[in-house]
């Protein structure tokens, strides 16, 4: 994941600058490269903006050429234009802590995880699936569910990213019963091993489980055509937004 941030500086009608981002952010808000954006205003200098991309992790940010087109006219009033890299500090403030946080941390999704590849063995449905597991499965996952849930992105630096995750997935062919399964057994992990189990952390937590295993097992039928590179996906406390397509 890279930040862009843009600072102009707008002597003119800042109100037709704010009119001219608008209409470019509707190419970002389309583009699935780019994961957020911002337009501000400096307090103590209301014609100084700055305007914050973020680039999806793994996109490269690639050029949008509508939406370059709108920013055109103000090209002359960019003071500075650069890229950054996230360090390890991160967080989302004092106000809303990630999920990530909320169950635990990584500590937390690990004890989850082992509990759940203690089970999974034993059942007839889904323990056939997970016959030839790799030992370190189960921290694998962790890791995935950790970068989802807020956390360090260290199954994109450390597991290779989604790709990686679809891959293990291929040709699988996950059935509904299997889904179910598998949603249960976590469930039911996630009880045993005690993480949250307020009513807003487990709506949002099951919703990334229904979402995720209904995605792995289309991705996983024959023949299924999904997607080979994509970021891994951000799951915070509200709804996901619609799919555009
Ligand atoms: C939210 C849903 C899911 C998540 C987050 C998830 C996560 C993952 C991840 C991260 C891996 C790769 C681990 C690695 O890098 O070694 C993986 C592999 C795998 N997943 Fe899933 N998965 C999901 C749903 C499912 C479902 C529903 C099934 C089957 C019922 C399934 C079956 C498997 C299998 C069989 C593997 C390969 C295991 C091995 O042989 O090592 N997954 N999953």
């Amino acid at each position: 994941m890279t930040v862009e941030y843009i600072r102009y500086r707008i002597p003119g009608d800042t109100a037709a600058f704010e009119q001219a981002i608008a209409r470019a952010a509707r190419f970002l808000a389309r583009a699935p490269q780019c994961a957020d954006y911002e337009l501000s205003h400096r307090t103590d200098q209301p014609d100084s903006y700055l305007l914050r991309i973020t680039w999806a992790a793994g996109s490269g940010g690639e050029p949008i050429p509508a939406f370059l087109a709108e920013i055109e006219p103000y090209a002359d009033a960019i003071e500075e234009r650069s890229r950054y890299e996230p360090a390890e500090v991160a967080g989302a403030g004092g106000s809303v802590p990630s999920m990530y946080e909320w169950a635990g941390g990584l500590e937390a999704l690990e004890r989850l995880t082992e509990r759940f590849y203690q089970l999974v063995p034993a059942d007839e449905l889904v323990g056939p699936l997970f016959a030839r597991m790799d030992p370190g499965h189960p921290r694998h996952v962790a890791l995935w569910l950790a970068e989802v849930f807020g956390g360090p992105d260290r199954y994109t630096r450390e597991r290779g990213g989604y790709p990686a995750m679809l891959g293990h997935h291929l040709g699988k062919a996950i059935t509904e019963p299997q889904r179910r399964r598998w949603v249960s057994l976590l469930l039911d992990a996630a009880d045993e091993v005690g993480l949250p189990d307020d009513p807003e952390f487990r709506a949002a937590f099951v919703g990334y489980l229904e979402w995720g295993t209904r995605l792995a097992l289309a991705n996983s039928q024959l023949g299924a055509t999904p997607p080979r590179q994509a970021p891994v996906p951000h799951w915070g406390w509200g709804v996901a937004p619609p799919y555009q397509g």
